[in-house]
Order: structure tokens, then sequence, then C-alpha cells
């Protein structure tokens, strides 16, 4: 074996001259102005001012190629124990190169050599496509190559180095704190393709989707597209996805891929505080991808995992075939839909935004062939063409525009009001009238504060959805319109638990915006708004920040101006309820701290107590139930977020026990197992809360509860009922699978008897064949013999009559046993014939009774899965309904 060539591999001279003989694979080498430096800057640029019409209308358009890049990850211990050399090696930055031949060489965008970090390989790699689909671009970062060769590390990464996918979320979140112009709503999905049917990770239920097109292309149907609020809110939502990932061990790899994964990122924006007069409306999706590693004929592999292995192989071949298709200009047909994996990304490989494809492989001799392929695989791509281009929408596909129409809809009715309310307090010029009306007066009053917090209420439940940066509000503008008061931002504590590049200099501008903020103003009760804000970034950075998004941030003036004018307009009867809502906000206040896990204030706390402000009870109910969501939302984050920590931790324990040794570790496991038991206090904690808020409501307003209980109930009955159906439905199954079964068992018999009669009938004709054979012979040689003697007797006495007598005697004799044999002879065959009819008859008669026998086999088996599926659904249903009765008996109590 040579001398370390794994160092030698990571510490070549880049300077080292490139030798491109004729024969080498590649006769363009690439420079750091190849396209994958060039072609990005552009998205940089200020959108495009061109009008949409209809959707994707294409601002920009620069042809371009796939960008790839080559990673390679170090000789693991396994392939150091088998003895493996070094195969192939990174020959600078740009080239990779074969250590036995020297004349193979590729060269790529970027080659990194084993020891770079994820981080560099995002920024070279991923980093633009991420802004790029911030500005509008579709984007699709994937990772491709043999089992075991570094996709997993690279896409999803480990706790201490995070790969593409967790560095992108976070890039976004910071992409949009420093894009105070622009407001966005993030939607995120997660799919896996295993053994060719696609599954919803995000969502257990959401089995094999279907793919449907449309005029922006490619789409899965049904799949759970959920709205996300902070970077721990997207990650709680891949950690609990990746619980459902299909995973397995082969003879390479403890922890192998089973499936491919799509995780993405849809994002609109809208430039910030327009409204919704706006036109610049843009919608993009960024699509990160793991797949599935392909598998060469030395893994070993049986019965479950042979098969998973030739699912993934027979679309990678696809992915293979559509990329050498689509290279060659003389292919008509692109064979998108020979695989899930290919039709999925029909619309990113047939050019429709920025796509970077990192290959990762291996440097080890022992999968040197492997590593060919894949960097042959690799070479096609980079010859792929594309076309970046800037997605517009129209106004009804945007969800965000739907949403900022409707926020702007309540603020003006919020609006029409107050200033309805402003009129009538305005209007001094008729005193005596006014006190004739005082009762009215007051009671329109009470109303009036009513509907404004029911107003308020959807407003921020809506609002709460579009992310803004903190930079916007810190700026104060007066001219920001009211419809962006109470955006949902997110800060530097919410980002912490991510290393970061840009983390110093944000705090710093967090650090700004939040004393100028608070020194601004002050918070409710009166407290000094920089003392507590203060404690609140620290308490916030102990949490992680992962309860950080659903803090309310009254972060401008207008907003707090807003909130006053609610207050200050309301006579004595709500500045009563303002008290009691403060007092609301004190109990809460002195609770959480001594329950330091909770945040001081949250979005649900102020609902409820702009509720209780009003006073209506249905109001109250209708609120309650707002609030029972946003604790439910806290809780379900929470619970994302335990499981987060719950596969690090899982992933920590295998580090642990290849490394026992490793004290890092176990205290990271530690502080991780502290963390998940905290986020455990925080979830029973929550979940006393939402018990105590019906409490409360009881206390503030037995209607208030009455109609919880009664929806409640309703919704009980309603799943009885529901149970009851499918009961029902369930025992007719059952019984057709007997009834069904008992014929199809008849039926069985019946042919069995068929096929008796048949070959006796069979048998009974081949007898009478033989019978009639026999007869005929016998017949034949009496009647000869006969005949024989007969005439030689009456030949011998010729010319007498006697004679002649005899003679005609005989032949009338023979005649008659002739016509006798004829007549024999005609009803055997028509018995013949009558059997061979009867046989045509049985024969059909059995045909059809087989294809009878086969539906009913067919209907049994359907009835089965109907059985099984309703089963299931029973089972589903009986565990919604002692839920419910827990739930109503808890309420109840
Ligand atoms: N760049 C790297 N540096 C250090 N270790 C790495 C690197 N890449 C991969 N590994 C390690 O190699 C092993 C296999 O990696 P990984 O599971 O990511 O492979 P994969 O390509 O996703 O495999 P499969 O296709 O079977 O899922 C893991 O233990 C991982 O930690």
């Amino acid at each position: 074996m040579s001398a370390p060539r794994s160092q030698r591999s990571s510490t070549i001279s880049p300077s080292r001259p490139l030798r491109s003989p004729a024969s080498a694979p590649t006769k363009r080498p690439v420079t750091p102005s190849s396209p994958a430096a060039s072609s990005t800057s552009h998205l940089r640029s200020s959108p495009s001012p061109s009008t949409s019409s209809g959707t994707a209308a294409v601002a920009t358009k620069l042809k371009e190629n796939i960008t790839v890049t080559i990673r390679f990850r170090p000789l693991s211990p396994r392939e150091v124990n088998n003895g493996d050399e070094i195969a192939w090696y990174a020959d600078g930055d740009y080239t990779i190169r074969n250590e036995y031949n020297p004349d193979l060489c590729y060269a790529f965008d970027r080659v990194f050599g084993p020891p770079t970090t994820t981080r560099r390989v995002y920024d070279t790699a991923a980093q633009q496509v991420v802004s790029g689909a911030m500005s509008g671009i579709n984007g699709t970062v994937f990772a491709y190559g043999v089992t075991s060769s570094g996709k997993t590390h690279t896409m999803h990464g480990e706790q201490r180095s995070p790969g593409i996918i967790p560095l992108a979320v976070k890039d976004v979140f910071s992409i949009i704190q420093e894009t105070p112009e622009r407001e966005f709503l993030l939607r995120v999905s997660y799919l896996e393709i295993y053994n060719e049917v696609i599954n919803d990770l995000l969502d257990p239920t959401g089995q094999n989707l279907r793919i449907r097109e449309d005029s922006q292309g490619t789409y899965v149907e049904g799949i759970k597209d959920e709205v996300v609020l902070s970077p721990a809110h997207a990650l709680s939502l891949i950690a609990s996805g990746e619980e459902h990932r299909h995973v397995g061990s082969n003879n390479v790899n403890l922890f192998s891929s089973r499936s491919h994964t799509m995780f993405t990122l849809t994002i609109e924006s809208s430039p910030h505080g327009k409204g919704d007069d706006g036109e610049d409306v843009t919608l993009s999706q960024l699509h990160l991808i793991d797949l599935a590693g392909s598998e060469s004929s030395k893994s070993e592999m049986t019965g479950q995992r042979r098969k998973e292995g030739s699912s993934i192989n027979k679309s990678l071949l696809t992915l293979g075939t559509v990329i050498s298709k689509l290279t060659d200009s003389k292919a008509a047909h692109i064979p998108y839909r020979d695989s899930k994996l290919t039709r999925l990304l029909q619309s990113t490989l047939s050019g429709h935004g920025l796509v970077s494809l990192i290959c990762t492989i291996t440097p080890a001799s022992s999968t040197s062939e492997e590593t060919h392929n894949t960097l042959k695989f690799a070479q096609r791509c980079k010859h792929v063409e594309i076309k970046a281009s800037r997605n517009k929408i129209m106004d009804e596909k945007s969800l965000i525009k739907k949403y900022q129409k409707e926020i702007s809809c309540l603020q003006e009715e919020l609006t029409q009001l107050k200033h309805g309310v402003s009129m009538s307090t305005s209007n001094q010029e008729d005193l005596a009238d006014r006190k004739l009306q005082v009762k009215p007066q007051l009671r329109l009053e009470e109303e009036e504060d009513e509907a404004k917090a029911a107003l308020m209420g959807r407003i921020q439940r809506l609002t709460k959805l579009i992310l803004v940066s903190t930079k916007s509000s810190q700026q104060g503008k007066a001219s920001v319109k009211p419809d962006h008061i109470w955006r949902h931002t997110f800060g530097e504590e919410e980002l912490a638990y991510l290393p970061d590049r840009r983390r110093e200099n944000m705090a710093d501008d967090n650090a700004r915006s939040t004393v100028s903020e608070h020194s601004r103003e002050p918070r409710d009760g009166g407290t000094s708004g920089l003392d507590e804000m203060t404690k609140d970034r620290k308490k916030n950075k102990t949490r992680g920040g992962m309860l950080g998004w659903l803090k309310l941030k009254k972060s401008d003036g207008v907003a707090g101006t807003l909130l006053t004018d609610g207050n200050q307009n309301s006579t004595n009867g709500s500045a009563s309820s303002s008290s009691k809502c403060a007092q609301t906000k004190s109990t809460r206040r002195d609770k959480a701290a001594t329950n330091k896990s909770f945040p001081e204030r949250t979005v649900a706390e102020d609902l409820f107590s702009a509720a209780v402000g009003s006073g209506d009870p249905s109001l109250i109910a209708t609120t309650i139930a707002d609030q029972m969501d946003l604790l439910h939302e806290q809780t379900k984050i929470l619970v994302g977020e335990v499981a987060l920590r719950t596969s690090s931790l899982k992933r920590l324990s295998e580090q642990a026990a290849r490394n026992p040794e490793d004290f890092h570790i176990r205290d990271q496991m530690q502080k991780l197992e502290d963390e998940i038991s905290e986020k455990k206090n925080q979830i029973r904690a929550l979940e006393q809360q939402m018990i105590e808020s019906f409490g409360m409501s009881h206390t503030t307003d037995s209607l208030g509860m009455s109609q919880v209980l009664s929806k409640l109930t309703t919704q009980l009955n309603e799943k009885i009922f529901e149970h009851e159906i499918k009961s029902a439905d369930n025992r007719i199954l059952q019984e057709q699978l007997e009834i069904t079964k008992s014929e199809k068992a008849e039926m069985q018999e019946t042919i069995m008897l068929l096929r008796q009669q048949l070959d006796s009938l069979a048998e009974r004709q081949s007898t009478y064949t033989q019978q009639q054979n026999a007869a005929d012979e016998s017949a034949g040689r009496n009647t000869h013999s006969r005949n024989g003697d007969e005439l030689s007797e009456i030949y011998s006495g010729a010319g007498t009559p006697t004679s002649v007598m005899s003679l005609n005697r005989v032949f009338a004799q023979e005649e008659t046993k002739d016509i006798k044999n004829g007549t024999t002879l005609n009803s055997q065959a028509l018995e013949i014939e009558n059997l061979k009819k009867e046989n045509m008859r049985l024969i059909e008669e059995k045909d059809e009774l087989g294809k009878l026998n086969n539906k009913l086999t067919e209907e049994a088996s359907y009835a089965k899965e109907l059985a099984s599926a309703a089963a299931v659904e029973l089972q589903n249903l009986a565990e919604e309904v002692t839920r419910l009765c827990n739930e109503n008996a808890k309420l109840s109590k």
C-alpha cells in the first residue's frame, strides 16, 4: 500500500498542474469563473419591473447549467480496517483524479476534499439557490451518491455539524430578517418516495399520494403544506418527519436511507407595507432532496432490502436516463414518467429554476467503480441547461395576498368601528339629548368593544402567519399602514441554537432594536420595558428561543397606539375590563415567574384578555377556543422540539456507542436530556394552562363553558354516530364476506362435481368407441365366415330351386343384419354426438364457473381489504371517542 494517501488527497496542492490528456473524460477544465461562480450573480438584483399576467411571468432568463459540486468523505473506519486505499482524490479545487490512472480526471464547479465542513459546502453549493428562492426563483439542491457516501450527512447533518437543510432554513429566516422591505409567508412540506410510493412525512395518514400536473408543473395531490413561523418550527417539523422516514441497515451503512426525501419550502413574498395594492408578489419553491443511495451488486441484501434496493436503483437509473436525454439534442422523448422521482423533478430538470447537484463520494478503492459511475453521472448533469426565471403570481394564487386582503378588510372594519365611536363622542352639540341616550349609548359602546376585540383576535391570528423583519419595526415609520401591526417577527434568540455566520451582526442589530423599541414603549402594567425585555432576552436564550415565535412583539408605535386607542375610547365598562385584563395578566405573569419555562406574554393571552375585557360570554367562548388553539399550537411545537432533540439524542447515543471515551458527546447528551425534560415540563405546564383556561372561563361565565361543552358533546355525538355507522358497515361487510366465502366453497364443490362428470363422460365415450370398434370387427368376421359356409353349401347344389331360395334367404338375412348394424351404428353416432355436445356444454359451464370463481375470489379479497380498512377506521374512531369522552369527563369535572 502506498504511503498515507488519505493525507495526500487532502493536502494536495491546488496549484498542481492539471494534466488534461486527450483521453480525459472532460476537455473543459472548470475555473473559478465557471458557470458555478457566475451563474447566480444576478440573484440579488432587484425584481424585474415587468408586470405579471397569470402565473410565472418571466422577469429574467439566463441560460446556465446545473451547478455540480463533489464532496469527498473521509475513509470510514470500516474501509480502513478492510485495507482500502485511496482511489480518487481532489486535485485542487475543481478537479478529481484517479490514483491508478492519472489520465482519468474530471472537472467540476467545485470539488471539496474530506476535511471540508458542510458549512463551506453550503456556502458554495446551496446558498445562492436559497437566496434565489427568496427572491422568487425556484431552486433545487440535491445530494446524489452511492450508499454510505455521505448524502444524509450533507443534507441533514448532525448536532455538531448541521447539514444543508437546517442551514438553508436558518438562512431563509436570516434573509427575511435582512429584507425589511418585504414580507413573507413560508410553508413547508416533506415527502418520501419509498418503493415508488409517495408518503407524506408530515402527515402519517398521507400515504401513496398521487402526482398531478397543472399549468405550473407537477405537484403532489393532498400533501400537507404547513405554514411555518420560525426556524425552530420548521426544524421541529423536519425532525418529526424524519421519525417516519424509512431507514434500515445494509452491509455498508447502519442507518441507510431506504427512500428519497424531498423537503419543500414554498416562499411567498410581497412588498412590506403596501397592503393589498402591491403587484409584486412572488411565489417560489425551494426543494432540498436527499436521494437514497444507489446500491451495487456487492451489497448483501435479502427480502425487503433487496426490493428497496432495486426500486432505488431503478429510479436512479431513470434519473440517469432523463439526464442523458436532456443533454442529447436529438432526443425526442424524455421519460420523466418512468419513475416517481423524475416525474416530481420534471419541472426542475426541464430547466425552470436553479439546480445544484452535490455528489458525495468516498475515496475508497473498494468502491472505485461506483465512484466512477457517480462522476460520470455528475459530468452528464453538468451539461444540462437551465433557465433561472423569477416567478410572479396573480393575486388569486397567492396565500399571502389572500391573508393581506382579509387583514385589510378587517382593519377597515375596525377603523370604521372606531370612527363611529369617535363621531359619537365628539358630538357635543346636544348634551341633553346625549344624557337621555346614555344607557343605549353605553350598551352600544359595549357591543362595539366586543366587535373590536373579535376583529383584533382575527387580525392577530392572520398576521402571525406573515413574517417580517424586526428591522422594519425599529424604523418605526409613521407611514406604515395600520394593517401591518402585530406582524409576527422573530429575532436572534430563535436563530441562536444553530451555528451561524452572521449571528454576531444580527445580535448587534437586535440589541439596538431592542433598546430602541423598549425604551420607547413601556410594557403593560408600567414595568420598565428595557429591564423586562433584557430579562426576557436572557430567559429566551436559556430556553434556546424555541418558544420565542409565539411572543407578541408590539414593536412599533402604531401597534401601541392602536391598542391604547381601543382602551382610551372605551367607556367605564371597558376601563374596568382593562383593569380586569391587567389583573389576569399579572396573575399569569406571577405564574410565569414561578415557572420560568413560559414566555411572559403570548398571543394567546392577549387574545384572552382582550375578550375578557369585552365581557361577552359568547365572545369569551370563541376566544377561549382561539386561545386553546394557540396553546395547542404551542404544545405541538414543543412536541416537535422534543422530537428534534430525541432524534439528535438518538444520533448522539449512536456516536457515543462508537466513541465511548468521548466525554464531549456525553455532555451533549446530558444537555439534550435536560432540555427534553424541560420541554416536557413546559408541555405539562401548557396542558395545565389549557385546563385552567377552561376553569377560568367557567368561573367567568358558565354560558361560555356550556357552549364549549355543548360543542364538544355535539362532536362526541357525531363521532359516536359515525362510529355506529362504521360498525354497521363493518358488520355488513363481514356478513358479505362470509356469504362470499360460502358461495365460493359451493362453487368449488360444483366445479369438482362437474370435473368428475366430465371425466366419467370422457371414459364412457372412449368405452363406447372401443365397443363400437370391437362390434364392427366381430360383425365383419361373423358375416364373412357364415356367408362363406352358406355360399359353399349353396354353390355345391347350385341350380336347384332350394339352393336359389336359400341364397335369397341368405341375402335377405344379410340385408336385415346390415340394416340392424346400420341402425346400431347410427344410434351410437348419435349418442357420441350428444356426448360431445354435453361435453362442450360442460366445458363452457366450467369456464363460466371458473370466471365466477375468479370474480368471487376478487370480491372476497376486496371485501377483506374493506373490512380491514373499516377495522382501522373503527379503531381510530374508538380512540377519538375515548379521547372526547376523557375530554368531556375532564370538562364536566
Ligand atoms: N463528510 C463526512 N465527514 C465525516 N463523516 C461522514 C461524512 N460523510 C459521511 N460521513 C459518515 O459516513 C456514514 C454514512 O453517511 P450517510 O449516512 O450520510 O451516507 P448516505 O450516503 O446518506 O447513505 P445511504 O444512501 O445509505 O443513506 C455516516 O456515519 C456519516 O457520519
